[in-house]
């Protein structure tokens, strides 16, 4: 019988392609192979080998193998296998997005060497007319490191001009950056672990062998981040390799620093910041088996590792783990099948657990391991109310919260103030006629971005030039209304002229380096104001900040999303840990308009888990995830009625017994980009039921003939509804 192999390809199809393999060809599942696909020449995944294939086609033939060696070995196949039946997304596109870009479009799996440079001249002695070599100067002196010539040629550049400049030895040849920052810590510079670093650090797990999962439970500053790199120390043998998940790279550049002090070169960095050849390189690190600690973002869990021994998994509630679109995998989760699969421990840490983890640690799952110390002498900051409902707001900050603020400057200390939403105001109203400007194309407001003038919609890609009239009556009197960053850092600036204010949000972060630049400025230690977004809550350690204010707790207080609540007390307590952290005590003002509400009560007054069992509480009684599995279908289509017309109609199917639905109704914001939403909502407390029916819709909707505007998609354990 003529050998045969099902092979995945890069598309969005529920469906593999049967090929005959060529005789003397060996083929393994997991392996790449090229393949004659219509007129093209696609590269494949092979899935399965000696398959039957259906009667009566005639089987086209493999063309070659891409390597002799499976690009996707056992376990990382497995894993992948497993989130497109988890997550009813189609398996090619799974498998594939575990490989780096370049071996997704067949090129060779073989590392590429590439050159990186640096700028040694600002070009002064450049001719008048060299305009683009000038440019090019001025881009690399902005750059964090050395800048490859790929990423050259993507900003804009040509080969010619790097030629061009290195033959005149105004910039030179550098060694890559990504893996090289921090140096190795002699060990006697290291720190000791404090009494309370040591027993949380004696309750994990002691063996290596067999599947084991630890919830880390330390609050701000307690120091989680040392005792991942003694239990690293510990555990971690000569050949073994080890994923440490964080949610972002790139904003804390120390977390990795502190890594290499203790492992040097054995520290491999994965982020949506690397190029296609680093990732090829990393990635080809990873699948040789090379003794690597992969620090990465989300993805990191699907590479290749070979000999995992352990995962760790840091700020283990936080929202980036979860993708959002396309294949909706949580790193988080993968994470914890991935331990299960190699059999290894797992330690998922946060100061504020997700209640999905929480739930598991009380369940005994999970070991809870509890550290509510804060390390070195600091003490957790005191955190306090601060009712504005009828006190006059200079951009959006008190009297008090100025006056906290001039104190904390005046002792020589640094303050943060925290603003959820960027740009200068969330929207442009007419004190005349009460018009406000929405976005054309969704049901929302344009925010006004005073910096370049402009109004954005923060959902779609729409902005327009900013008026300094009514666009309806023409009135003047055509004001911002409400807080944006940019509005705060003004008012900043204003009240205290002496200190920087440094404002970090996306907008502000934007430029490559200018992180590096905020953090710099920071660190140095001498006053100044921090003013952000949910960006300045992610794992900074300045030991100089010891007022934190928040400038509105309000907006999570009576949303309709059930995760609101969780979602809200996390952002408030990572924020609040930033303060405070060195010697000196830190405070936290946080400004309400609700100051009596019971959930910012207990804020002040209680630690994060008795929050969490209260919540928990609300959620069991709602019977909401975590006590049941959650399903959202969304359907988007030119008009609402397409969209709910296509929910209706697989109602009846994801309606039996032990689900329930909720729906179809339009999404919270209906129209977004011109398009339609609406979704309807499956909950179920067993999820093997859940799943089986989440296949079997998805199935049937593959095979329909849908009009061609409308669309749907399946988000198995959401985090965002609505
Ligand atoms: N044993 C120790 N001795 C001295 N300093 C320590 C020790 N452990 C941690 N630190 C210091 O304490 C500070 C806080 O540690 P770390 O950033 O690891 O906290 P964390 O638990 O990750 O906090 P968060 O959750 O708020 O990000 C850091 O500056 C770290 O260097
Ligand atoms: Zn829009």
């Amino acid at each position: 019988m003529p050998r045969t192999a099902r092979i995945a390809l890069n598309r969005p199809l529920r469906r593999l392609f049967d090929y005959l393999v060529p005789e003397g060809m060996q083929v393994t599942r997991g392996q790449r192979v090229q393949i004659p696909f219509g007129r093209q020449q696609l590269t494949g995944l092979v899935v399965e080998t000696d398959v039957e294939p259906p009667a009566g086609i005639t089987l086209k033939t493999i063309s070659h193998a891409l390597e002799d060696w499976q690009a996707l070995p056992p376990e990382t196949f497995e894993l992948l296998s497993w989130a497109s039946t988890y997550y009813q997304h189609p398996l090619g596109e799974c498998l594939f997005t575990a490989l780096p870009p370049a071996l997704r479009r067949g090129r060779p799996a073989r590392e590429k060497e590439e050159d990186s440079w640096t700028a040694k001249s600002s070009g002064s002695e450049l001719p008048a007319n060299a305009h683009r070599q000038k440019a090019l100067l001025q881009w690399m002196s902005q750059q964090p490191g050395p800048a490859s010539t790929s990423a050259i040629i993507k900003a804009g550049f040509t080969r010619a001009q790097v030629t061009g400049l290195a033959g005149k030895e105004l910039i030179e040849k550098a060694q890559q950056d990504h893996n090289q920052a921090g140096a190795l810590l002699s060990p006697d510079l290291r720190p000791t672990l404090t009494p309370a670093q040591q027993n949380a650090a004696s309750q994990l797990p002691a063996g290596r062998k067999g599947f084991d999962a630890t919830l880390l439970y330390g609050i701000t500053g307690s120091g989680k981040t040392e005792i991942y790199l003694h239990y690293l120390k510990e555990r971690l043998t000569d050949t073994g390799q080890a994923l440490v998940l964080v949610p972002e790279i790139n904003l804390t550049p120390q977390t990795v620093a502190r890594f290499r002090h203790y492992f040097g070169d054995r520290i491999v960095v994965w982020h949506s910041a690397l190029n296609d050849g680093e990732r090829l390189n990393t990635w080809l690190k990873v699948r040789r088996g090379q003794p690597v600690i992969l620090i990465g973002t989300r993805s990191a869990v699907l590479l290749p590792f070979t000999g995992l021994e352990t995962i760790i998994v840091d700020e283990e509630h936080d929202s980036s783990y979860k993708q959002g679109e396309g294949f909706r995998y949580s790193g988080r989760d993968l994470a914890v099948y991935r331990a299960h699969l190699n059999k290894c421990p797992i330690i998922l840490g946060s100061a504020t657990p997700s209640l999905e983890s929480y739930h598991n640690a009380r369940q005994d799952k999970y070991r809870l391991v509890k550290l509510e110390e804060r390390a070195k002498k600091a003490v957790p900051p005191t955190l306090s109310l601060l009712d504005i409902r009828s006190r006059p707001l200079e951009g959006g900050l008190s009297r008090p919260a100025l006056n906290a603020i001039r104190d904390t400057l005046d002792r020589g200390e640094q303050a943060l103030v925290f603003v959820n939403r960027r740009g200068y105001a969330p929207v442009m109203m007419c004190f005349d006629c009460g018009h406000m400007v929405e976005c054309p194309r969704c049901d929302t407001r344009l925010t006004y971005h005073r910096r370049d003038r402009a109004m954005r919609c923060h959902h779609c890609d729409y902005q327009a030039a900013a008026t300094s009239h009514c666009p309806k009556c023409q009135s003047e009197a055509f004001k911002p209304v409400g807080q944006g960053t940019e509005r705060t850092e003004d008012t900043l600036a204003e009240a205290f002229p002496a200190v920087p204010v440094v404002r970090v949000d996306r907008d502000s972060t934007q430029r490559k380096g200018s992180i590096q630049a905020i953090l710099d400025k920071v660190n140095s230690g001498a006053p100044c104001v921090l003013v952000g977004t949910q960006m300045l809550a992610k794992g900074h350690d300045f030991p100089n900040v010891t007022l934190v204010v928040v400038v509105n707790a309000d907006g999570g207080l009576f949303s309709v999303d059930f995760r609101a609540p969780e979602q809200l007390i996390q952002t408030l307590l990572q924020v609040s840990g930033r303060a405070g952290r060195g010697s000196k005590a830190g405070k936290v003002l946080i400004q309400t308009c609700h100051s009596d509400h019971p959930l910012l009560k207990s804020l002040c007054t209680e630690n994060y888990l008795s929050i969490a069992d209260q919540l928990m509480a609300e959620r069991e009684q709602g019977q909401f995830p975590p006590f049941r599995h959650m399903a959202i279908f969304r359907a988007e289509a030119d008009t609402m009625q397409n969209s709910l017309e296509l929910l209706d109609a697989i109602k009846p199917s994801a309606s039996g017994p032990g689900i329930e639905t909720w729906g179809p109704l339009p999404a919270l914001i209906a129209r977004r980009a011109d398009r339609h939403r609406a979704q309807l909502v499956l909950l179920s407390n067993q999820r093997g039921r859940l799943n089986a029916v989440l296949a079997g819709i998805c199935q049937h909707l593959d095979q329909q003939k849908l009009p061609p505007k409308v669309k749907w998609m399946v988000d198995v354990d959401p985090l965002e509804i609505g």
